[in-house]
């Protein structure tokens, strides 16, 4: 049976742009993303959520709402991840570098989707226009979606 890694990703927006970190080691290195990572034994998926929030960028925030729930298969790795999105605008803290995320403000007209994880390219759009989403993505590699479905849902 197919092993499944609950992961999660934190959006942090203000009026007209949204805090992504650069990923500065390990899965996703290179790469511009939320914040987020996994959920331990013994915690809930947003208090998870909250918590690399803070680790990774020094960020506190008890109003993290879900937008999204999205799966990720890779054809050469028996491995789901069912990636839970969140995303808040009340935050505490000032945007700080840590081991793993260099974090960095960008506006919402200038999203480095070249140097993202190229699904974001697909469901970053609804997360702007406020709709909640639901996503599988079929990845060969790190590079290459190869069958993906995104659907907008009313309820998660
Ligand atoms: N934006 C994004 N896209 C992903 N795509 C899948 C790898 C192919 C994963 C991911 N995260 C996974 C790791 O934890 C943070 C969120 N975040």
């Amino acid at each position: 049976k197919m092993l499944k890694k609950v992961l999660t990703l934190v959006l942090v927006t203000e009026p007209r742009r949204v805090l992504l970190g650069l990923k500065k080691r390990g899965f996703g290195e290179g790469r511009w993303n939320g914040f987020g990572g996994k959920v331990e034994k013994g915690e809930t998926i947003v208090e998870a959520a909250k918590r690399e929030l803070e680790e990774e960028c020094g960020l506190v925030s008890d109003e993290l709402k879900r937008i999204g729930l999205l799966n990720f298969e890779f054809v050469e790795d028996p491995v789901l991840l069912e990636v839970h999105v969140f995303t808040t605008s009340l935050y505490k803290g000032i945007p700080t570098e840590s081991s793993e995320m260099k974090p960095e403000w960008f506006d919402l007209s200038n999203i480095p989707f070249h140097q993202m994880w190229p699904d974001d390219r697909y469901w970053f759009p609804l997360f702007l226009k406020g709709s909640k989403f639901t996503g599988y993505f079929l990845f060969q590699g790190h590079n290459d979606i190869i069958k993906h479905t995104l659907t907008e849902v009313d309820t998660l």
